[in-house]
């Protein structure tokens, strides 16, 4: 596909800031210690879902101070564009998880079908329990469950299309440092 930098250059500078740098830093510090309080003497095994989890991932881990392991999975619902279709498996996990504390980190929990998918799977696979972790909860109703929400969130945003801190317009601007919505999305 041939993308338009001009384009997504013009989209980063029309959209709107829902959470700027700072807030993203003070969501990321509570976090860490919620989950610190609830997972430090578990050795966790923590996973990353790929791609959009990957900054997330990257700012929060360094924030915990216990022993833990981390790996990954990769499962896309989005692609490169805004509405979500069928999950997409790319890498399953391949660990031992018998027995395990798992712990899984996202960008963001929207209709919540990717996270729903992911924590069947892990749990299926024998983990003494799973957990979920997502900076981003997307505030609306029409989530896979009634009321599903992450046991950890950073932030709650509102119901537009979000990049920054990880996810993406069109591919790009995973980089951005804060939260923002595409404007008239
Ligand atoms: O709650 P849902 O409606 O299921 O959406 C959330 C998922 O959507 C995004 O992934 P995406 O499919 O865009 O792939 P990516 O991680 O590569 O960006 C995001 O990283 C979550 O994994
Ligand atoms: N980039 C991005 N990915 C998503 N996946 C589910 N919702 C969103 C969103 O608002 N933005």
């Amino acid at each position: 596909m041939n993308i338009d930098l001009q384009e997504i250059i013009h989209a980063r500078e029309e959209a709107d800031c829902l959470a700027d740098a700072p807030a993203v830093e003070a969501a990321l510090d509570r976090m860490a210690e919620e989950i610190t309080a609830r997972l430090q003497h578990s050795n966790p095994l923590v996973y990353t879902v790929m791609n959009g989890g990957l900054i997330f991932a990257g700012r929060l881990l360094p924030r915990l101070p216990f022993p833990l392991e981390t790996a990954y999975l990769h499962a896309t619902r989005y692609g490169l564009s805004t509405h979500g279709t069928l999950l997409d498996w790319r890498v399953r996990p391949t660990q031992d998880l018998r027995g395990r504390s798992v712990l899984v980190l996202d960008d963001i929990l929207d209709e919540g079908h990717t996270l729903a998918a992911v924590l069947d799977h892990l749990r299926g696979e024998g983990a003494r329990e799973v957990l979920s972790a997502v900076l981003v909860h997307k505030q609306h109703e029409r989530k896979a469950f009634p009321g599903m929400r992450a046991d950890f969130t950073g932030l709650d945003i509102a119901d537009r299309y979000l990049f920054g801190c990880g996810m993406d317009y069109k591919g790009y601007w995973r980089n951005a440092p804060g939260i923002y919505a595409v404007k008239g999305l």
